[in-house]
C-alpha cells in the first residue's frame, strides 16, 4: 500500500471540457480534503503542449513543463490515478491558429513550416507534428478500454428518451467502400516467434534499397501486419462512387478519421479533394504546387494559400471550383450557412462520430439547403465500413432504435501500448515509387513479410502485443462476469490480422474460469447483426473488440442510447496497475464555446466527468486503504443518480440550467449524500453543513448562475485563453464560491 498521500491528477484540456472544468474543480477540491486526498492538475491542452515542446523560444517565465512525457511516466506507476478530459487532436489548421494565438500573446515559437525544406525547418515541423492529430490519448492509453452506459445513466435515457429520426425502408442511404485495393485486401500478417528487430525497406524495382524505418523493436508473441493502400484503387473507386452519386442523385458524404489516423487519412482525404475538384486541379496544379497548396488539410488549405493571389487570379480559380460542382454529386456540408461542406477540412466529419448522427436523425446529411437528405456515405477502407452498412439494412427494415426499450452494447476494447492501426503513424508511408515493400529482419536478413506497391500507395505496419492481448480478453471475460451479459469478440477469421488474433484469444480464453459464460467469437458484418436483433428486444450484448471497433461502436451505440457518447463511463484500467478514468467518448464540442462566447451559456454535460470522477475516488480508495475516498465515491454516485432523476442536466438553451448550474446541483445532492451516509460520522457533520448551507442559498446561488446568462462574454483567448477571465466566467456567483472557499478552508 502506498505511503504518499492519495493524489488524482485532473487533466486541463481544451475548449468546452477545459470550461467546465474551471467550475468543477473548486467543487472537487472542497470535497476531496477532508478525505485528505490531494486533487493536482495537469494541463496538456493543444496550446500548452506546444510550448512544451518549445522551451528554448521562451522565457523563463513563459515556460510549460512537457506534462504529456510526465503523465505517460506516470502511466507506469501503479498508484496513479488520472482524469482524463477529451482534449483536442489538432489538425494542421487548428495547429496554426494555436501557434498565432500564441505568437500574439508574445510567445515566440516558430511558424510551422507546412513544406519544410531546410534542415532546420525539417526539425520544427518533426517537433510541431508531436501535437498534431491524436497525439494525447496514445500516450496516456496504457491499458485497455472498458466503456459502459451506467444503469442510472440508462435508466434516464429510457425515461428521457432523445429524438430520434424515421428511418424509412425507401431511404436511399447507404456506405460506399473499396472493394479491391485497400488495407483489408492488401493486408499480411504474422505472430512473431521470437523477439526480432525489423526495418521496413521498399527495394525498387531498380534493386536499390530505401530504408523507410530503421528499426522497430518487436516482442514475442506480438502480432504485426504490412498492409497497403493502393493509389490507383483509390482514385478509381472515388471516381465511381462521385459519378454514381451524381448519376442517380443522391449526395455524398466523406467519412475519415483523420485525427487518430493522423498520417494515413489526411491522405486518403486528400485525394478525394482532388478527384472531385479535378478539372480545377489539371488547370491550376502548377500554381497550386508553387503555392505549397496541400488538400490533404482540406480545401480551406487551398482558400488559404489563393489568398494571396491577385484578385482577379484568385476569383478566377473560385469560378473553376465553383465549375467543378456542375458535374460533381451534391457534397454534405458541415455548416451550410457558412458554406462549409465536407471536403473543407479533413477532421470535420470524423467517421465515429458522424456516422452514427447519421443514422440517428434517420440516415440523412444535410445539403448545401441546409435540408436533411439521404447520402451515399464513402468510406474507403472497408475493413470495419461494413458494420455501417449492417446497422443501416437493419434499421432500413425494423426502422429506428427506441431508446425506451432497446439493450445496451458496452465495449472491451483492445487499446493498450499502442495497438493495432492507431499506433501505426511512425510506420505509415506514401510510397515514393514501385518495388516491394519488406519488413526485414535487422539481424538475419530474412523478409517476414513482403508487398508489391506502386508509387502513390499508402503503406503501413500496425503492431499489437502480447500483454495487451491478454489483458484484453481478462478484461473482457471479468466484464462478462460482472455483467451477466454475453460478450461477444468482433473478429473476422477472413482478415490475416483478425485470424492471429483469433488463436490467441482462444488460447488465452483458457486462463480463465469462463463456465457459465456466453462468450463467442464473431466476424463484424455477424456481429453486428447478432447485436441488434438482441438490441430491439431489449437485450443486452458486450462488444469486445479491437481498437478502431472500440473508437466506431463506443459512439454508435452511445449515441442510439443516450443520444451522445459523453455520457459513459470510460475506465482504462492500467496495465502498471493505475487507473485512467476517461470522460465519455465525446469531443470538445467547438460549437458549446460559440454559445458561451456570444451568450454565456454553456451547455457541455459534465456526466461523463461525474461518472469518471466516482469510479477514480473509489479505486483509489481501494488501491490506498482510504475509506473516506470509498464515501467519497459512493455518494458521488448516488448524487449522480439524484441529479439525472431530477432532471438537472444541462439545457442546451440560453437563459435555463446550464453547466455551471448542473455542478451546483451535483455539489447539493453530493454534500447531501455524504450527510445521510453514518460509515464516517465527522465526513458525516462537515458535510452536513455544507448540504444545509447550499440548500438554503439554492435560489440565490441559481439566481446569480441564471443572471449573468444571454450577453456576450471575454475568456481571452481560444486555444490559450486567460485562466482569470475564464474562471470569472465559469464562477459567477459569487455566494456559491464563498460557500466552496468556505468548505476548503
Ligand atoms: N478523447 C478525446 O480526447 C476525444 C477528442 N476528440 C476531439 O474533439 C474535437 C471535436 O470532435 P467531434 O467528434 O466533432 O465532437 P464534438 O466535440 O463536436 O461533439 C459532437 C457533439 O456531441 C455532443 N456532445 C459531446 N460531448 C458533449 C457533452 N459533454 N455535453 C453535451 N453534448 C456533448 C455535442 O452535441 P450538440 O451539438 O447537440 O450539443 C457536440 O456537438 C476534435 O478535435 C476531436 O479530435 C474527439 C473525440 C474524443
Ligand atoms: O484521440 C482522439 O483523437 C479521439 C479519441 C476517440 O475518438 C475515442 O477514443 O473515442
Ligand atoms: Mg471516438
Amino acid at each position: 500500500m502506498s505511503t504518499q498521500q492519495p493524489t488524482i491528477t485532473y487533466t486541463l484540456t481544451d475548449e468546452a471540457p477545459l470550461l467546465a472544468t474551471c467550475a468543477f474543480l473548486p467543487i472537487i477540491q472542497a470535497f476531496a480534503k477532508p478525505a485528505g486526498i490531494k486533487v493536482t492538475t495537469s494541463d496538456i491542452s493543444v496550446a500548452a503542449r506546444i510550448l512544451g515542446e518549445f522551451p528554448e523560444f521562451l522565457s523563463e517565465e513563459q515556460r510549460v513543463p512537457d506534462n504529456l512525457a510526465e503523465l505517460g511516466r506516470m502511466t507506469q506507476q501503479p498508484d496513479t490515478n488520472i482524469i482524463k478530459l477529451p482534449n483536442i487532436s489538432a489538425s494542421v489548421h487548428q495547429l496554426i491558429s494555436a501557434i498565432k494565438e500564441l505568437q500574439s500573446k508574445g510567445y515566440k515559437i516558430p511558424d510551422f513550416p507546412e513544406a519544410p525544406k531546410t534542415d532546420e525547418e525539417k526539425a520544427i515541423r518533426q517537433r510541431y507534428s508531436k501535437c498534431l492529430g491524436s497525439a494525447v490519448n496514445p500516450v496516456l492509453r496504457e491499458g485497455n478500454s472498458d466503456r459502459r452506459a451506467p444503469k442510472a445513466v440508462k435508466e434516464y435515457a429510457r425515461k428521457h428518451p432523445h429524438s430520434m429520426g424515421e428511418w424509412s425502408m425507401a431511404s436511399r442511404t447507404h456506405v460506399a467502400h473499396m472493394k479491391h485495393g485497400d488495407f483489408y485486401h492488401g493486408e499480411k500478417s504474422m505472430t512473431l516467434d521470437r523477439a526480432r528487430n525489423v526495418k521496413m525497406e521498399l527495394v525498387t524495382k531498380g534493386g536499390e534499397s530505401i530504408v523507410l524505418k530503421p528499426k522497430v523493436e518487436l516482442l514475442d508473441g506480438e502480432i504485426i501486419d504490412s498492409m497497403y493502400m493502393s493509389k490507383k484503387a483509390l482514385l478509381e473507386f472515388y471516381e465511381e462512387q462521385m459519378e454514381d452519386a451524381r448519376k442517380t442523385g443522391i449526395m455524398l458524404s466523406l467519412h475519415v478519421k483523420a485525427t487518430m489516423m493522423k498520417v494515413s487519412h489526411p491522405i486518403v482525404f486528400g485525394h478525394a479533394v482532388r478527384i472531385f475538384y479535378k478539372e480545377a486541379f489539371e488547370k491550376h496544379g502548377e500554381l497550386f504546387k508553387e503555392l505549397g497548396v496541400n488538400v490533404n488539410n482540406g480545401l480551406v488549405n487551398l482558400y488559404d494559400k489563393i489568398e494571396s493571389l491577385p484578385t482577379s487570379k484568385h476569383e478566377e480559380i473560385v469560378r473553376d471550383l465553383h465549375a467543378c460542382h456542375e458535374h460533381r454529386p451534391e457534397l454534405a456540408m458541415v455548416d451550410s450557412a457558412k458554406g462549409i461542406s465536407n471536403l473543407h477540412a479533413p477532421n470535420d466529419v470524423i467517421v465515429d462520430a458522424s456516422m452514427p448522427a447519421m443514422i440517428r436523425i434517420g440516415g440523412k446529411m444535410w445539403g448545401a439547403d441546409g435540408r436533411p437528405k439521404d447520402t451515399k456515405a464513402v468510406i474507403p477502407e472497408s475493413t470495419f465500413a461494413r458494420i455501417y452498412q449492417e446497422i443501416i439494412n437493419f434499421c432500413k427494415t425494423n426502422g429506428n432504435f427506441d431508446p425506451v426499450t432497446m439493450g445496451t452494447v458496452p465495449n472491451v476494447g483492445l487499446m493498450a501500448q499502442k495497438a493495432e492501426e492507431y499506433g501505426s503513424h511512425d510506420k505509415t508511408f506514401e510510397v515514393p515509387e514501385e518495388g516491394e515493400a519488406r519488413i526485414v529482419d535487422i539481424e538475419t536478413g530474412e523478409v517476414l513479410l513482403v508487398q508489391h506497391v506502386e508509387a502513390g500507395d499508402i503503406w503501413r505496419m500496425c503492431q499489437v502485443k502480447d500483454a495487451p492481448i491478454r489483458d484484453w480478453v481478462k478484461l473482457a471475460v471479468n466484464r462478462c462476469r460482472a455483467s451477466g451479459m454475453p460478450a461477444v469478440f468482433w473478429l473476422d477469421p477472413y482478415r490475416p490480422h483478425e485470424a492471429e488474433m483469433i488463436k490467441k484469444v482462444k488460447t488465452y480464453l483458457k486462463d480463465h474460469d469462463t463456465s457459465g459464460l456466453d462468450i463467442q467469437i464473431m466476424s463484424q458484418v455477424r456481429a453486428m447483426r447478432y447485436t441488434l436483433e438482441r438490441v430491439i428486444r431489449g437485450l443486452d450484448t458486450i462488444s469486445v473488440t479491437g481498437n478502431i471497433l472500440r473508437d466506431y461502436l463506443t459512439d454508435l451505440f452511445p449515441i442510439m442510447e443516450l443520444g451522445t457518447s459523453a455520457k459513459m463511463l470510460s475506465i482504462v484500467p492500467l496495465m502498471a496497475g493505475g487507473g485512467m478514468y476517461e470522460t465519455g467518448a465525446g469531443g470538445s464540442a467547438p460549437k458549446h464555446v460559440k454559445q458561451l462566447v456570444e451568450e454565456n451559456h454553456l451547455r457541455w454535460d459534465s456526466l461523463g466527468e461525474f461518472l469518471a470522477l466516482a469510479v477514480s475516488l473509489e479505486d483509489l480508495g481501494i488501491k490506498t486503504g482510504n475509506a473516506r475516498a470509498k464515501i467519497l465515491g459512493k455518494t458521488l454516485d448516488i448524487a449522480t443518480g439524484k441529479l439525472l432523476d431530477e432532471n438537472k442536466n444541462p439545457s442546451r438553451t440560453t437563459g435555463e440550467l446550464d453547466n455551471r448550474g448542473s455542478q451546483f446541483y451535483l455539489a447539493m445532492y453530493w454534500a447531501q449524500a455524504l450527510a445521510e451516509q453514518t460509515e464516517d460520522v465527522e465526513l458525516q457533520s462537515h458535510f452536513a453543513k455544507l448540504a444545509k448551507t447550499l440548500v438554503e442559498q439554492e435560489e440565490t446561488i441559481i439566481g446569480e448562475l441564471a443572471a449573468v446568462q444571454g450577453q456576450p462574454v471575454d475568456i481571452g483567448g481560444y486555444y490559450w485563453a486567460d485562466r482569470e477571465k475564464m474562471n470569472a466566467v465559469m464562477r459567477p456567483s459569487k455566494t456559491f464560491n464563498a460557500v466552496l472557499d468556505d468548505a476548503k478552508a
